[in-house]
């Protein structure tokens, strides 16, 4: 088992999860699996996704293995706490897109007993830090990071390479425009 729910489920209270890396490790597929779990235990579970992620669905929270979960697509942070009332377990994904306002908000769902589950990329493309999600980790309960596969060596890979010339931070893609790598080739493209 990836992450274990055990502490959690014999000491229900409020925490902040995050679970971060980088594009194609498996962050989604880990946050659709605890969501489902919880659901299973018959937990009030809502699932929010920044509403400028409709790479998949325009609803739903799909990982690129074709896994998913409803979710509700929000323009800013500030409603996922408006509609997060009476809830048990909140999930977000992509929170890399979302204004600051997010840290605050996982903060008080925690303080009043929700279980947050946050997941992100860490960093973009350039290797640094994206949005919230450096001050989510420091202010979780527990960070879980996953790691995809080095497309060019098959080793565990850290960093998203981009295929396409853009250097706007925000560039929705999949397959056709990055690239997980490990360090040592992510720096091999990088200092050609
Ligand atoms: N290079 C790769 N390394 C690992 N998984 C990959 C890779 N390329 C495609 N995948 C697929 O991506 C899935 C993970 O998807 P997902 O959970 O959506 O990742 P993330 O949310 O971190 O981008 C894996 O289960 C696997 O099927
Ligand atoms: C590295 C990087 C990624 N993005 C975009 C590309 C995808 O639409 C999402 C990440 O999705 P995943 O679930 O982690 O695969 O983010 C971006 O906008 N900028 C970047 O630097
Ligand atoms: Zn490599």
């Amino acid at each position: 088992m990836l992450f274990s729910e055990e502490n959690y489920e014999t000491h229900r209270r409020g925490r902040i999860e995050v679970i971060c890396g980088s594009m194609f490790s498996g962050k989604t597929e880990e946050l659709i699996r605890r969501l489902k779990r919880a659901k299973i235990a018959r937990q009030r579970v809502e699932i929010f996704k920044p509403a400028i992620d409709i790479r998949y669905s325009e609803e739903d929270v799909v990982s690129h293995d074709s896994n998913s979960i409803a979710s509700t697509p929000v323009e800013s942070s500030g409603s996922i706490l408006l509609l997060s009332s009476d809830v048990e377990v909140v999930g977000i994904d992509e929170a890399q897109f979302f204004d600051n306002g997010i840290i605050d908000i996982c903060n008080q769902l925690a303080d009043q007993g929700t279980r947050v589950i946050v997941a992100g990329l860490d960093m973009d493309f350039k290797k640094k830090p994206f949005g919230p999600m450096p001050t989510l980790m420091s202010i979780a309960d527990e960070v879980t990071k996953v790691h995809a596969i080095c497309v060019e060596c098959g080793h565990l890979a850290n960093y998203s390479h981009r295929l396409v010339e853009n250097e706007k931070q925000v560039l929705l893609g999949e397959k056709d425009e990055y690239q997980p790598l490990c360090r040592s080739c992510y720096n091999k493209k990088h200092t050609k």
